[in-house]
């Protein structure tokens, strides 16, 4: 047996997984949201076949799901949440001891471009880049102490969203400002969600049973936080994040581009400062702050209500996600896929659908049935006569991480 246990800390959840890497099989997945907040709530998902204590469980298909409601008020307390969860429902982690335990980093600066044993000296560097990803590092770090703890006896391996941009060439990391200024300060564009493109694009070409040396692929990625890339056999040639997850497309919370002069003429006319400007940009923007609203389930419900808020909401959200779909098809000189993954990109019918409405022309046809099809999993949404395949491919950044962690133990 050799189980590996993959942390990822988002801003205000913790997702995990423990997965037997022997066949890949995943034992128990769970999530712990609204980190922080009056209430959180948790979910345990125990695997089918997988021996678990009897308790509230709701069954869905095989495997069986553990829900509750209790505060969690960081991110030590969510992986003690964790603990508790597989002593209470399963599998036992005694039984299934971790040989490694993964964790998700979102910043990795210049440093790391490899998966990396964590130890004090990488803490140090990780806490270092913790300001140019305030919403990401801190809880990637709380995740591995609380970790270490739990664990100390096993290897914690760190794994960089921005590791698979390092193949972005100096035309796209570079931006046009004063070049000493910009090296002394380490402003250049690193890109994030890497371990999510590299995953997604690696099952892009298995599923379409082409060398993935040969394809150009733009995946849109569209969670909470959001970006696009551009891969072209492999490798990242672009993408729409830059030195922080703030740059790119419209997300849930974050705008995204905006002329930079828009934070200089916010600061001299309406006096706001720069922590000001960074919770207003980071968390008061995009799609909570065009509608009220961060949820694209929410926005698209209201917009369909009527809410004109709403509409514009989703307007300016899909015309972005569009501008950057036509940007990648020129920085590859055309695409074989484009591929949807994330929690917006795995799930919304509409969103995908209006993305990409009027690109007949440039060879991109999605067929509404296809598009609107329940399944899950990879699967193709685009007809048959679309020069382009359209695809909606689900993440899967644990299972990635696993796989990079035991690359270096
Ligand atoms: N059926 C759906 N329709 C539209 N959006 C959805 C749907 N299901 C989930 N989402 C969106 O997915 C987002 C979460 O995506 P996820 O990839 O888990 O994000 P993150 O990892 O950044 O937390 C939610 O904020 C929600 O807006
Ligand atoms: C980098 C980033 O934005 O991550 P997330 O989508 O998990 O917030
Ligand atoms: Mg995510």
């Amino acid at each position: 047996m050799s189980a590996v246990l993959v942390v990822n800390s988002g801003s205000s959840s913790l997702k995990y997984q423990l997965i037997e890497m022997t066949g890949e099989t995943v034992l128990a997945t769970g999530l712990i949201e609204r980190i922080g907040e009056a209430t959180g709530s948790v979910k345990h998902t125990v695997a089918a076949g997988v021996v678990s204590v009897p308790g509230a469980a709701e069954v869905r298909g095989d495997d069986e799901t553990f829900r509750g409601t209790e505060p969690v008020a960081d991110h030590a307390a969510a992986f003690r949440v964790m603990i508790d969860a597989f002593e209470a429902h399963g599998p036992s982690l005694a039984e299934n001891p971790p040989v490694v335990v993964g964790h998700r980093v979102v910043h990795g600066g210049k440093r790391f471009f490899e998966p990396t044993v964590v130890t004090d000296l990488v803490k140090i560097n990780i806490e270092d880049l913790a300001e140019l990803a305030p919403l990401h590092n801190p809880a990637n770090l709380d995740g591995i102490t609380a970790a270490q703890q739990a664990f100390p006896a096993v290897p914690h391996v760190a794994v960089f969203d921005t590791a698979f941009h390092a193949t972005l060439p100096p035309a796209a990391f570079t931006y046009a400002i004063d070049a000493q200024l910009a090296e002394k300060n380490r402003v250049r564009r690193y890109g994030f969600h890497g371990t999510s493109h590299k995953y997604v694009s690696g099952r892009t070409a298995e599923f379409l049973g082409r060398p993935l040396d040969e394809l150009k692929t733009i995946v849109l990625h569209l969670g909470n936080g959001a970006s696009a890339c551009a891969v072209d056999g492999g490798r990242s040639v672009d993408t729409s994040m830059g030195l922080t997850p703030l740059e790119g497309l419209v997300m849930g919370t974050r705008s995204g581009d905006l002329d930079p002069a828009v934070l200089i003429h916010l600061h001299r006319k309406a006096g706001l400062g720069f922590d000001e400007l960074d919770a207003l940009l980071n968390r008061r923007s995009g799609l909570v702050g065009l509608s009220g609203r961060g949820d694209m389930r929410d926005v698209v419900e209201a917009a369909d209500a009527g809410d004109a808020a709403a509409a514009l909401a989703l307007d300016v959200y899909l015309h972005r996600l569009k501008h950057y779909v036509g940007s990648y098809l020129a920085v590859l000189g055309g695409a074989d896929a484009i591929v949807f993954t994330a929690g917006v990109g795995e799930n919304s019918v509409a969103v995908r659908g209006r993305a990409l409405a009027g690109l007949e022309r440039l060879g991109i046809r999605i067929d509404p049935e296809r598009n609107a099809s329940p399944e899950r999993g990879a699967r193709l949404i685009s007809s048959d006569d679309s020069a382009v395949a359209v695809l909606v491919v689900p993440t899967n950044e644990e299972l990635e991480i696993a796989r990079q962690c035991l690359s270096v133990i």
